[in-house]
């Protein structure tokens, strides 16, 4: 069962993000002596750069330096491009890190989009040795008005994915079309997920998602978030959780 947290904005929504990224990060490098947190693009990006550092300034434990940052998925345009998940972040938040900042694993925007994917997931599995699917401590999710999540879209053959950790896509409905994305059983395997979603826009698939009969395999992949054995947690601002009926908490 998810927990659902529900905030009067975006600024306390932010806020309180920063602050359970700091503390994950704190009792990950305090109990195995890294953080690997996962990524996600879109309005995350400027969340995440607006509110990080000062929760950082407040945890000292927390330590970047021990950090290893994936992206959950991205875009396959260069990294100067204003659609490049790493760009944003690159130019973002990672510049707010005093040095040696963490360290990240970048998706290579000069490859095809198959080479790309097998290139991540080779990346990914020299980091987390001896681990069939590695279990990230963190992953940030961010949701669609479409339901997609990461890369993963409604209807599309990639929902289906079962071997490869990280999948390619050429045809995404939301540009630009050829990305790079986890695919579920990888989002599945994390001890913890937090999905974000903001604004009215976003209200009525969140209701969807969150209250609809659960079915083996939801039509939306956002519904398709359920960690084997991690924990699931979505922060709403009030616009986004306004059609919601199910119990949740209300954040100050
Ligand atoms: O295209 C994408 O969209 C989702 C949702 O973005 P948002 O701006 O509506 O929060 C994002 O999580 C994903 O990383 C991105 O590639």
């Amino acid at each position: 069962m998810a927990a659902v947290s529900v905030f009067p904005s975006p600024a306390e929504l932010g806020a309180a993000l920063a602050r359970s990224v700091a503390e994950a990060a704190a009792e990950a490098v305090a109990s195995g002596g890294r953080f690997t947190l996962g990524l996600s693009g879109g309005s995350l990006v400027a969340l995440l750069a607006r509110e990080l550092p000062a929760a950082l300034r407040a945890a000292p434990g927390a330590e970047p330096s021990r950090w290893l940052l994936a992206f959950c998925d991205e875009r396959l345009v260069p990294p100067e491009h204003p659609d490049s998940t790493g760009g944003a972040y690159r130019s973002q938040l990672l510049s707010q890190f005093a040095p040696p900042g963490p360290r990240v694993l970048w998706v290579s925007s000069g490859l095809g989009p198959a080479e790309a994917a097998r290139d991540y997931e080779e990346q990914l599995r020299r980091e987390f040795p001896g681990e069939a699917t590695p279990r990230f401590d963190l992953l940030l999710l961010g949701v669609g008005p479409d339901g997609h999540t990461c890369s993963l879209f409604p209807g599309h053959a990639l929902l289906q994915e079962q071997n490869s950790l990280i999948s390619f896509l050429e045809d995404s409905p939301k540009p630009p079309p050829r990305r790079v994305t986890m695919t579920l059983p990888l989002l599945n395997a994390a001890r913890a997920l937090l999905v974000v979603a903001t604004g009215a826009s976003k209200a009525p698939v969140i209701k969807r998602i969150l209250e609809e009969p659960r079915e083996e395999a939801p039509s939306l992949p956002a519904a398709r978030l359920r960690p084997r054995s991690g924990r699931l947690r979505w922060l709403l601002d009030r616009e986004a959780a306004e059609e919601l009926r199910l119990p949740r908490e209300e954040c100050p």
